[in-house]
């Protein structure tokens, strides 16, 4: 018998955003609200699986992490007909992976000024997370989502508005972009030790490999790392091998034209002994951000 279904009564399905292991994700409109949302239907888990027990920790982690900018909001998940549903907020503007991938294509790199961006609000993200005693375990570009907002504009028209400024800042762009941490399907408590489920192992510093979750936060920075020496035209990741050793070993390549300031940033992020890696919180007040930061 057709059970009622909450997805069908409550939204309309519009596209199939992508697929993979966790189910698949749809783009859809919500009938009451008229608001966008992503919505990823997986088959139910069986009862005690590890499956469940992954389920079921993504959806806890939204709970606990209510709404923050930087991190991609969660609304709603239930159950029905053997599938299990989460309704997340649509990012309009794709992840950074396919960004990453459309630079390459186009031959062109990120601006300075534009890295400094992703940095500081990916930064953000993980301060927040860290400050709940949470790690995400599986920063990637694929989990850096993008949302392109309107642009607050100065309203031209009513000049008495009293702004005396000379309008010509506009930027070249006609919207801010937002990245948001997305996809808390690894997500951790710090101090519970639990069995962690790894994250893509291109980006999985060497001690959680060797299974010393001591410093999760400091393995999200690793990834962090990773993620940013992408964005900025780094060369694709290793899985595995001598080339994986290296970079855990000895560390990162140095990105030609761009600012030693950054490469040095990234070296520390990925260095081989957590401790050493940044916080958070101290690359939002380190000098590179300086400038940034007092915006
Ligand atoms: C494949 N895919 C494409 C998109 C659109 C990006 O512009 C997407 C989203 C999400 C997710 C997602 C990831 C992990 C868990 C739950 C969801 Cl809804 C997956 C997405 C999500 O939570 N929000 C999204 O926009």
């Amino acid at each position: 018998e057709t059970s009622i279904s909450r997805y069908n009564a409550e939204f309309v399905e519009l596209d199939l955003l992508g697929t993979g292991s966790f189910g698949s994700v749809y783009k859809c409109l919500n009938r009451l609200d008229g608001c966008f949302y992503a919505l990823k239907r997986s088959t139910k888990p069986i009862a005690g699986s590890l499956d469940e027990k992954m389920a079921l920790r993504e959806v806890w982690a939204h709970a606990v992490l209510g709404h923050h900018q930087h991190v991609v909001q969660y609304y709603s998940a239930w159950a029905e007909d053997h599938h299990m549903l989460i309704q997340n907020e649509f990012c309009n503007g794709g992840n950074l992976n396919e960004k990453i991938m459309q630079n390459r294509l186009e031959k062109v790199l990120m601006e300075i000024v534009d890295l400094k961006q992703l940095i500081l609000q990916l930064c953000k993200g993980l301060k927040y997370i860290h400050s709940l005693k949470l790690a995400h375990m599986d920063i990637k570009p694929g989990n850096v989502f993008i949302c392109h907002v309107q642009r607050k504009t100065i309203d031209e028209s009513n000049s008495d508005d009293g702004y005396y400024g000379d309008h010509t800042e506009l930027k070249k762009s006609p919207y801010d972009t937002v990245y948001k941490i997305g996809d808390l399907g690894h997500v951790v408590s710090l101090n519970k030790n639990q069995k962690i489920e790894e994250g893509d192992c291109r980006f999985l510093p060497i001690e959680v490999l060797q299974e010393d979750y001591s410093n999760l936060t400091k393995a999200d920075i690793f990834a962090l790392g990773l993620t940013i020496f992408l964005a900025a035209g780094g060369d694709d990741l290793p899985k595995n091998g001598p080339k994986w050793q290296v970079i855990r070993n000895i560390g990162l390549p140095n990105l030609e034209n761009r600012p030693k300031e950054l490469n040095s940033l990234l070296q520390q992020m990925v260095s081989c002994n957590a401790s050493e890696r940044p916080s958070a919180i101290e690359i939002l007040q380190s000098s590179f951000l300086g400038c940034l930061t007092k915006d």
